[in-house]
């Protein structure tokens, strides 16, 4: 690689993203669908969103689940983080997996949200980030 390319590489912001794979009782997973206007809209997500300066990943997890699906995380445990490439940024995702937490998940924000079989996640539906976690979801074998 060139300097000029590894400067290029280098120059994009890192943005840290903390999400939940909220699980119930019935191996289902509550998905989020990104509003319009955002980047991605329309697309499924793991609700969450970006880590505020002086926040660990859990904080804004935490914060962001509130904000957004108007749930309080009893526990949470994270699944994997790994740093994906886009066009214009780097980001790092934390994926959290909750079990435990208190009231119904809803889209808080006036975006749809909505229960899915875990063997029915579909990768496509989601940014190009997610491939990864959806297959390691898939091939997770369930109770
Ligand atoms: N929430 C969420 N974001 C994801 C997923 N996969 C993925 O690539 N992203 C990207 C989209 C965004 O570029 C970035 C940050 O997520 P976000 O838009 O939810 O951030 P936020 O809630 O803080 O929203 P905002 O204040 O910037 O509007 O992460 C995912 O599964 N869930
Ligand atoms: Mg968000």
């Amino acid at each position: 690689m060139t300097a000029l390319t590894q400067k290029a590489v280098s120059k994009k912001p890192l943005i840290k993203v903390a999400v939940g794979i909220i699980r119930n009782e019935f191996q289902q997973i509550f998905l989020t669908r990104r509003l319009e206007g955002k980047d991605f809209a329309q697309s499924w997500e793991f609700p969450g969103g970006k880590v505020e300066a002086n926040e660990s990943p859990e904080q804004a997890l935490r914060r962001e689940l509130e904000e957004e699906i108007g749930i309080m995380v009893i526990k949470a445990e994270l699944y994997e983080r790994f740093q994906f490439e886009y066009p214009k940024k780097v980001i790092e995702l934390s994926f959290y997996l909750i079990e435990e937490w208190l009231n119904q998940p809803f889209g808080r924000e006036g975006q749809d949200g909505f229960w899915i079989e875990q063997h029915a996640l579909d990768s496509g539906q989601f940014p190009p980030a997610n491939k990864k976690i959806i297959e390691r979801l898939l091939s997770e074998k369930l109770d």
